[in-house]
């Protein structure tokens, strides 16, 4: 098996839109590069033809919807998604075998769909459980279309379904974690030498993968894959070069960031910039595996290494003090002036503004304000506080259904108002620790521009400033912060 021949594991993860865009570039350009010196695993998510907003998951989650609701017709989304499907493999395999097994394939795959969804209607109900058998339809559909994709090229490759891995039962934790990554390798170790292709959705998770874990599931599978075979690599393929300095679709100037910090990349991920999802990070980086973010349009690009700055590559086990430089690009970033890293912004964020009517005491209030987000699964973004006050951006994507009965509650304990269309503009950086005035220059910078913040945040993080803004100054808040503080050398004075 030439798995066990001691090529170094890379792991491969693609989005949807990047399969449902370039699955033969896939193949042909990254795969198949990579698998001459390694043994590559790829991992999918379900096809998007567009965006992800109208890509398979989330037809499947209409369906879901839409099983529930009187007259609601789940099927014809069922039927859309198996088009989809079928035309795909007729487009991109040039193979009439190939092609009419995986017709075989997707054709049971939506029919099994349709069952599970009838039968919810008849219950009236969807768990947890029927929601994660009817998403990972769409990884399943995804992988086997990939698979047969790659085994078009001449190279054979096989499709592993990730969906039912049992684990034993207890709660999603870190031990839950250690036990999945061994087994996910222990799959992958008995295909041999195929390709592995598989399936970025992952189960059974304790309370249902998508409620646990939410959308972006197929990085954390990556992830946990890439750190149970002890992989050189992660790498997280999109379409888009790697990291910037700031949205590049905002920003024309934003630069292309060589390296940065699981931490840096975390709070971008929270306040906007989802490049990377958030749960990645803690379990790569615990294994001490660098990740890379590459550009599917792109492969010859370097991309952006997210990795801890004082840290070495596992192998490289001479002592950590001093720190050992893990490349030319880890010395030029010590070296390069110490200002924010990126700026990134949150669209989408209302401020509630909860004064107390001083019938209890602080801590009492607080507690109080808090069971009453807790039991309407409200998240809290950003936070300020006094005795009496406490303000909370939230992100109002949320149906207001929740939000309304909340505020019923948490008028009981005080007056509550609501600010609606704001964002939050956040900057972030590890070196922004030791930068006395950063945040002074943040603010001042915005109030020259002309932009009024409605509340601020430093300090529950040191690495990241952040602010409340109205949704119509966003961008010009993120381009003015981006032209002043990460554009040219930075003066605090
Ligand atoms: N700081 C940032 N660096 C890179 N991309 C960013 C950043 N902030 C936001 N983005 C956006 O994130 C998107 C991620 O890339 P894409 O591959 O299109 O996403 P997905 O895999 O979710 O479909 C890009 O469209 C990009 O504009
Ligand atoms: N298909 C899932 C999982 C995922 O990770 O998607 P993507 O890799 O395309 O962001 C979702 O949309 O949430």
């Amino acid at each position: 098996m030439s798995n066990m021949a001691m090529k170094p594991w890379v792991v491969q993860k693609f989005g949807g839109t990047s399969v449902g865009k370039f699955p033969r570039q896939i193949a042909e350009d990254i795969i198949n590069i990579y698998d001459k010196d390694h043994s590559v695993v790829a991992v999918c998510s379900a096809r998007s033809t567009n965006i992800k907003a109208e890509g398979t998951t989330t037809r499947l989650l209409e369906a879901t919807d839409q099983a529930l609701k009187l007259g609601g017709n789940f099927k014809k989304i069922i039927e859309t998604i198996r088009a989809d499907h079928l035309n795909a493999a007729k487009t991109h395999i040039p193979n009439d075998e190939l092609v009419e097994a995986l017709e075989r394939d997707i054709n049971r795959e939506c029919d099994e769909a349709i069952k599970i969804l009838e039968a919810s209607r008849i219950l009236d109900e969807i768990s947890n459980r029927t929601m994660d058998l009817v998403l990972s339809v769409g990884e399943k559909l995804s992988c086997m279309f990939m698979a047969a994709v790659i085994t078009s090229t001449g190279r054979k490759a096989v499709y592993v379904d990730f969906s039912r891995l049992r684990t034993g039962p207890g709660d999603i934790n870190q031990e839950f974690y250690d036990v999945l990554k061994d087994k996910m390798a222990d799959e992958i170790h008995k295909i041999g030498d195929a390709i592995p292709v598989v399936t970025g959705f992952f189960g059974l998770v304790p309370g249902g993968l998508i409620s646990t874990v939410g959308r972006g599931y197929t990085d954390l599978c990556a992830a946990l894959i890439a750190v149970g075979l002890r992989a050189e690599e992660l790498q997280i393929w999109k379409e888009v070069d790697g990291i910037f300095s700031a949205d590049p679709r905002k920003v024309p100037t934003a630069r292309l960031l060589d390296q940065i910090t699981p931490e840096e990349a975390a709070e971008l991920t929270y306040y906007g910039s989802e490049v990377i999802h958030p749960f990645t990070m803690e379990q790569v980086i615990q294994a001490r595996i660098p990740i890379r973010i590459k550009n599917v349009m792109r492969p010859k690009g370097q991309g952006t290494r997210i990795f801890p700055e004082n840290d070495s590559i596992p192998g490289d086990e001479t002592p950590l003090h001093p720190p050992i430089p893990v490349s030319p690009s880890f010395v030029n970033l010590q070296q390069a002036a110490k200002g924010p890293t990126a700026v990134t912004s949150k669209s989408n964020i209302l401020v509630l503004n909860i004064h107390s009517n001083k019938t209890r005491k602080s801590h009492g209030f607080l507690a109080h304000v808090f069971g009453v987000l807790d039991k309407w699964k409200l998240v809290v973004d950003l936070i300020s506080t006094s005795e009496v006050h406490v303000s909370m951006a939230i992100h109002a994507a949320v149906p207001d259904v929740p939000l309304a009965d909340a505020l019923v509650e948490l008028r009981k304990f005080g007056s509550v108002d609501v600010t609606r269309k704001l964002c939050i503009v956040s900057l972030v950086g590890t070196q922004m620790k030791q930068l006395v005035g950063i945040a002074g220059k943040m603010f001042t910078t915005l109030a020259e521009a002309g932009v009024n913040l409605e509340m601020i945040s430093q300090g529950a993080s040191e690495i990241n400033i952040s602010c409340v803004v109205d949704e119509r100054d966003s961008l010009k808040a993120v381009n003015v912060l981006h032209h002043r503080l990460l554009s040219q050398p930075l003066s605090l004075h």
